[in-house]
C-alpha cells in the first residue's frame, strides 16, 4: 500500500510548503463538509494531504471544528497515516513554550461534540487504550530532533471542551490530580474517530503557554500564545517536511493495528444493521461492512 500522510495543522499552521503539484482540492462527505479544502500534492515522492483544522482564516471554534467530516475527507481520498499538529498549555516546568511534546494519552473532557461515526443501526466499540501509532510518533520524534526542536517523548493531554481557557482550580487539579502534561481543546474526537476509520493517528503538541496553574505566568494570554505560534509553525513546517523521507513511499500493515481496529468491533447483527448509516460508513469502514 502507498504510504499518504495526512496533517491536520491546528491554531497556527494553515499551510505546508514545498508540495509538488499543489492544489487545494474540495472534497465532500457523509459527514457534512470538512473544516477546509485539502491541499494535496508530493513531498519527496510521497503523497501528503493537508487540512487547516480550523479553516484558513481560523473560522471553526474548537466545539465547531467538523471532527467526523475531516476525518472521514482524509480517509476518503486515500490517508493512511495522520499527523495532528495542535497548540497547546503545559502542566510541567520542564514543557515550556516553545517545545513540542509527542503526545500518547489523553483525557477527553469534551462534552459537546460527535464522537462516533457509529450510534443506532451500526454499533461499534473500537480499544483507545492506546489511542496514538507508537511508529508515527517515532517518525514525529526523529522529524522534530533532526529539525532542532525540543521535544518530549510521550505525554498525557487533556482535551478540554474550550472555548474559553480553565480557571485556576481546574489547572491545578487537571496537573496535581490527574498527572496531565498539557491540555488542549481539540484532540478529542479526533484522536478517537481516526481510531474508528483505521488509520494511524499521531499527535505532536506544540507549547504555547503554561496554563493558569503556574505562578510566574498567571492567566493564559492569546496574545502571548499567538506571539510563541509563529515560531511554532517555522518549526513544525520544518518537522512535517521531514517526515516523508522517515515514513518512506511504502506502507505495511500496521505493527500496532490501527489498520485494523474494526475487525472485531462491530456488534450489530448484519440483518438489523440500518442501510442508511451504512451507506455513510462507506469510506470509514468500507472495509468491513
Ligand atoms: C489559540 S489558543 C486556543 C486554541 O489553540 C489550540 O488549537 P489547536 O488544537 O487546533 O492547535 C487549542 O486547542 C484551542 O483551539
Ligand atoms: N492553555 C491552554 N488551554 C487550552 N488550549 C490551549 N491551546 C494553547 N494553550 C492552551
Amino acid at each position: 500500500m502507498d504510504t499518504v500522510i495526512g496533517v491536520i495543522g491546528g491554531s497556527g499552521l494553515y499551510e505546508i510548503d514545498g508540495l509538488e503539484n499543489a492544489a487545494w482540492t474540495a472534497v465532500e462527505t457523509p459527514w457534512g463538509t470538512p473544516s477546509d479544502e485539502i491541499l494535496t500534492g508530493t513531498l519527496d515522492g510521497v503523497k501528503m494531504a493537508f487540512l487547516p483544522r480550523h479553516g484558513r482564516g481560523h473560522v471553526h471554534s474548537p466545539t465547531t471544528v467538523p471532527y467526523r467530516a475531516n476525518i472521514d475527507a482524509l480517509k476518503r481520498i486515500g490517508v493512511t497515516d495522520v499527523i495532528s499538529v495542535s497548540a497547546c498549555g503545559s502542566f510541567r516546568e520542564d514543557m515550556a513554550p516553545g517545545h513540542f511534546v509527542v503526545v500518547d494519552q489523553f483525557i477527553d473532557r469534551t462534552f459537546a461534540r460527535e464522537k462516533s461515526f457509529f450510534g443506532t443501526g451500526c454499533v461499534a466499540h473500537v480499544s483507545v487504550a492506546h489511542p496514538t501509532c507508537p511508529r508515527l510518533g517515532e517518525a514525529c520524534l526523529e522529524a522534530a530532533t533532526a529539525q532542532g526542536i525540543t521535544v518530549h517523548n510521550g505525554g498525557t493531554y487533556l482535551a478540554m471542551e474550550g472555548p474559553q481557557f480553565s480557571s485556576l482550580a481546574e489547572s491545578k487539579m487537571y496537573r496535581e490530580q490527574w498527572g496531565c502534561d498539557v491540555i488542549g481543546m481539540t484532540n478529542m474526537p479526533e484522536a478517537k474517530l481516526a481510531r474508528e476509520a483505521e488509520l494511524c493517528y499521531a499527535s505532536v503538541a506544540m507549547v504555547t503557554d503554561y496554563d493558569s496553574w503556574h505562578p510566574d505566568h498567571g492567566e493564559v494570554d492569546v496574545m502571548d500564545i499567538i506571539q510563541t505560534l509563529s515560531g511554532n509553525s517555522t518549526n513544525a513546517r520544518g518537522m512535517v517536511a521531514r517526515l516523508p523521507a522517515l515514513l518512506g513511499t511504502e506502507r505495511p500493515p500496521c505493527l500496532h493495528g490501527c489498520d485494523r481496529a474494526l475487525e472485531y468491533a462491530i456488534m450489530t447483527a448484519p440483518e438489523k444493521r440500518d442501510p442508511a448509516l451504512l451507506a455513510r460508513l462507506d469510506a470509514v469502514a468500507g472495509r468491513v461492512i
